[in-house]
C-alpha cells in the first residue's frame, strides 16, 4: 500500500506536502528520529537542538507521492521557537519520549496540553518511546504507554533511532493515517458537489496540498530537503 521513496527527491513531483511537528523533552532522540528517517543517519554525539530545523522526505502512499515535512525543536524551554508558529499547519504529530527516563514520560500530558492548545484539533498524533535498544534500562513499561495511548486516541510505537526500529513504521503510521482522511474529504466533497450541494470540507483544514506549501527557498538555509 505505503512504500518509501527512498532518501533524495529533488525532482519528483509531488501531490500533497504533510508537515508533521516533533515534540518532547530534551535529550529523547527527536533529532536522530528524524535524521534516521530523512537521512538514514544516526549520531550519538547530537547536540541539542536550538530554534527549529526542519528535513523533508518524500514517500509514495498509494500511487500518489507524498513529501513529509518534518519539524524538530529544541525539548529545552530556553531554546524554544514561537510556539504557535511551530504548530501552524501541522497536520501530524510524533510526541517523543525515551524508555530509559521515567521523567520524560510522565511529562507527556503536557506536552500534549501544549499540541492542542496550539495545533489543529484534527491533528494525526502518534506517541513514540525511543531508545528501545536500551531495554536493560528501561523505566517506563510498554503496556503503561500503550494504556495512556488508548486513553488518549494516540497510535502508539516503541523505536530505536540507533537500530532504526520502527522509525519507518512510526512515520508511516501517520502519513498514512493523514492520507487517508484527507482522502476521505476529498471523496466527500466530490460526492458533495455531485449532488449539487457546495464542496464542504466541515471547516477543517488539515490537509496541505503540494507544493504551494513548500517552504520559500530563503527560509530553508537551516535544513536539508
Ligand atoms: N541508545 C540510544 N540513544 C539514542 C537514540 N536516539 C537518540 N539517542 C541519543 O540520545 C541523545 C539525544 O538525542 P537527540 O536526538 O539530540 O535528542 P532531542 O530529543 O532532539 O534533544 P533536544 O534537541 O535537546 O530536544 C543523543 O546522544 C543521541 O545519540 C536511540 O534510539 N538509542
Amino acid at each position: 500500500m505505503a512504500s518509501s521513496g527512498g532518501y533524495g527527491d529533488a525532482s519528483q513531483k509531488i501531490d500533497y506536502v504533510f508537515k508533521v511537528v516533533l515534540i518532547g523533552d530534551s535529550a529523547v532522540g527527536k533529532s536522530q528520529i528524524l535524521s534516521r528517517y530523512a537521512r538514514n543517519e544516526f549520531s550519538l554525539d547530537s547536540k541539542a537542538t536550538i530554534g527549529v530545523e526542519f528535513q523533508t522526505r518524500t514517500m509514495v502512499i498509494q500511487h500518489k507521492s507524498v513529501k513529509a515535512q518534518i519539524w524538530d525543536t529544541a525539548g529545552q524551554e530556553r531554546y524554544r521557537a514561537v510556539t504557535s508558529a511551530y504548530y501552524r499547519g501541522a497536520v501530524g504529530a510524533m510526541l517523543v519520549y525515551d524508555i530509559t527516563k521515567r521523567q520524560t514520560f510522565d511529562h507527556i500530558p503536557r506536552w500534549l496540553e501544549e499540541l492542542r492548545s496550539h495545533a489543529d484539533k484534527n491533528i494525526v498524533i502518534i506517541l513514540i518511546g525511543n531508545k528501545t535498544d536500551l531495554e536493560d534500562q528501561r523505566a517506563v513499561p510498554t503496556e503503561d504507554a500503550k494504556e495512556f495511548a488508548q486513553k488518549e486516541e494516540l497510535f502508539f510505537l516503541e523505536t530505536s533511532a540507533l537500530e532504526a526500529t520502527n522509525v519507518e513504521e512510526a512515520f508511516l503510521t501517520v502519513l498514512t493515517e493523514i492520507f487517508n482522511i484527507v482522502n476521505k474529504k476529498n471523496l466527500v466533497a466530490g460526492e458533495d458537489q455531485a449532488n449539487g450541494n457546495p464542496a464542504s470540507l466541515s471547516g477543517k483544514k488539515i490537509v496541505i496540498p503540494g507544493p504551494a506549501q513548500v517552504i520559500p527557498e530563503k527560509n530553508r538555509m537551516c535544513c536539508r530537503s
